[in-house]
C-alpha cells in the first residue's frame, strides 16, 4: 500500500511525500493520492531525512544491563536516527567472522532501525594481532574500529591499514596513546580545579599525526572518531588539503560543552576524549563550519546508574546521545541562526552516508529508502532523561531547553516511532 505524507514543510516549502514499497516515489508540492493509499497529515511538521549516526554503543551482547539492540534502536528512532553503526566493544568483542555473522543477524532481528556493525581492528581491541579484515569485510563489517582503545603500535596500525585499503574498507579510529593518557580523566586545564588527573590532548594528536603518515603510505580510507582538540582539527585540515582520504566526526558534547562548564565532580561530564578547553571547542565548531570536520556523531555510550556513580576519578567514561543530538544541534545551530536546517541535516545524513558508503540509508530523494523524520520545530521542550527510550540516563544536558521535537520516524516507509 502506498503512503502519502501531506502538508509537511521541506526546505521551507509545503510539500508531500509519496511512499511506495518502502521507497520514496516522489517529493513535491502536491500529489493526488492513489485509491487505497494511507494518508498521513503532516500539518505543522517539518520533514527531514532519517539521520545517520556512525558511532553508537549498544552493549549487546554482554553488557545488556546498559543497553540492548532493542532499547538502543528505540532510542535511535525516538531521536530521529534511522541508521546507526555500532561499535564492536561488546562481549565477546566483534573480532571473528563467526561472531560478526551472529551479530549482523541479531542487529537485523532486534533492530528497530538499520543497525550496521563495525568490526575490531585487532583481536580483543587491545592486542597487536590484526583481525582477518578481508573476511570480516566480506561478512558485512561496515567499518573497522578499536573504539574505546587506541592502537598503540604503529606497526600494527600499518598492517591493519594495508589490509583495510586492500579491500576498500574504512577505518574509524579512537586515538589514544596510553602512555600519554596516563590514566587521566579530564582535560589538564581542569585538572587542578577539580583535583582530578589530566588526560592531555597530545594523547590524541600524536597518534593522529602518526596515522596521517600511515594513511599517506597506504591510501587507507581513514575516519577520525570523536575529534576533541584544536591541534587535531589543524592536522585534519592539512591532511585534507593534501588530498588524503580522511574524514572526521565531532560529538555534540565536544561542540557544546567544554571543561570550564564542569561544575564539581559530576560524572555526567566524564567521557573519552574528555571535554577540552573553550579554544578547542571553538576550533571544532569552526572546523565543522568550514568542512574540515565532515559530520556529527553522538558516541552514544549508555551506562547503568551504578557505573556512573561516585567520582569522575573512577566511574565509567561516556554519555548517551541518541535522544539529545538532534534537538541540541537544532537549538544551538539552526534556531540560533548559525546555519540552515539543510546544512545541519547534511552533518547527520548526507555526509555520514557518503563517508561510510551507507547506500541503504535514504536522503529524502525519489528512489531512496523512505527513511523519514517528522519534526515539530515550534514547540519548546526540556531534555528529560526519564523520558529516554535508552536504558542509559547519563547525560549532562538534562533540563536543557531545546526545539526540534521528533514526532514520527519512518524506516523503509514503516512507522517505527510516534510521539504519543
Ligand atoms: N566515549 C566514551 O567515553 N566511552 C565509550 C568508548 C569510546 O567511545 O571511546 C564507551 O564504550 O563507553
Ligand atoms: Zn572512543
Ligand atoms: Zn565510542
Amino acid at each position: 500500500m502506498d503512503k502519502i505524507i501531506k502538508n509537511v514543510i521541506i526546505d521551507g516549502q509545503k510539500s508531500a511525500i509519496v511512499i511506495s514499497d518502502g521507497k520514496i516515489a516522489g517529493v513535491g508540492r502536491a500529489f493526488a493520492a492513489k485509491p487505497g493509499s494511507e494518508i498521513i497529515d503532516g500539518k505543522g511538521m517539518t520533514a527531514i531525512p532519517g539521520l545517520v549516526d556512525v558511532h553508537v554503543h549498544f552493549r549487546d551482547p554482554g553488557l545488556t544491563e546498559k543497553e540492548t539492540i532493542r532499547t538502543g534502536s528505540e532510542a535511535a528512532a525516538a531521536g530521529g536516527f534511522t541508521t546507526v553503526l555500532t561499535m564492536p566493544n561488546v562481549l565477546p568483542v566483534i573480532d571473528q567472522v563467526a561472531t560478526l555473522e551472529k551479530q549482523v543477524a541479531l542487529n537485523k532481528e532486534k533492530g528497530l532501525v538499520k543497525v550496521g556493525q563495525i568490526a575490531a581492528i585487532t583481536d580483543e581491541l587491545t592486542t597487536d594481532r590484526v583481525t582477518d579484515i578481508a573476511a570480516l569485510k566480506q561478512a558485512g563489517a561496515k567499518a573497522f574500529s578499536n573504539d574505546g582503545h587506541g592502537v598503540q603500535e604503529a606497526k600494527t596500525m600499518l598492517e591493519a591499514m594495508k589490509a583495510v585499503a586492500a579491500v576498500g574498507g574504512i577505518m574509524t579510529v579512537h586515538l589514544e596513546d596510553n602512555g600519554l593518557a596516563d590514566g587521566g580523566v579530564v582535560d589538564p586545564a581542569a585538572s587542578e580545579r577539580l583535583g582530578l588527573p589530566g588526560l592531555t590532548a597530545l594523547s590524541e594528536t600524536t597518534q593522529l599525526a602518526r596515522d596521517i603518515e600511515l594513511v599517506r603510505a597506504t591510501g587507507c580510507r581513514y575516519h577520525v572518531a570523536h575529534v576533541s582538540s584544536q591541534q587535531s582539527v589543524e592536522l585534519i585540515r592539512q591532511a585534507k588539503k593534501e588530498g588524503l582520504p580522511i574524514t572526521a566526526e565531532v560529538s555534540p558534547h565536544h561542540l557544546f560543552l567544554d571543561e570550564s562548564m564542569i561544575q564539581g565532580d559530576d560524572t555526567n561530564f566524564k567521557m573519552n576524549p574528555p571535554l577540552r578547553t573553550k579554544e578547542d571547542r571553538y576550533a571544532l565548531i569552526a572546523g565543522l563550519l568550514d568542512g574540515t570536520i565532515d559530520m556529527i556523531a553522538s558516541d552514544h555510550a549508555p551506562h547503568t546508574e551504578e557505573d556512573k556513580a561516585g567520582s569522575i576519578a573512577d566511574c565509567a567514561f561516556g554519555i548517551v546521545g541518541l535522544e539529545t543530538t538532534l534537538p541540541l544541534v537544532y537549538e544551538r545551530f539552526v534556531a540560533s541562526g548559525l546555519v540552515d536546517l539543510k546544512t545541519a541535516v547534511s552533518w547527520l545524513n548526507k555526509k555520514p552516508i557518503e563517508g561510510f558508503a551507507l547506500n541503504e540509508a535514504g536522503q529524502l530523494r525519489a528512489g531512496d529508502a523512505a527513511d523519514i523524520v517528522l519534526l515539530d520545530v515550534e514547540q519548546a521542550f526540556q531534555i528529560n532523561p526519564e523520558s529516554f527510550h535508552s536504558k542509559g540516563k547519563n547525560t549532562p544536558f538534562a533540563g536543557e531547553e531545546v526545539h526540534g521535537l521528533v514526532m514520527k520516524t519512518f524506516v523503509d516507509g514503516q512507522l517505527v516511532f510516534s510521539k504519543e
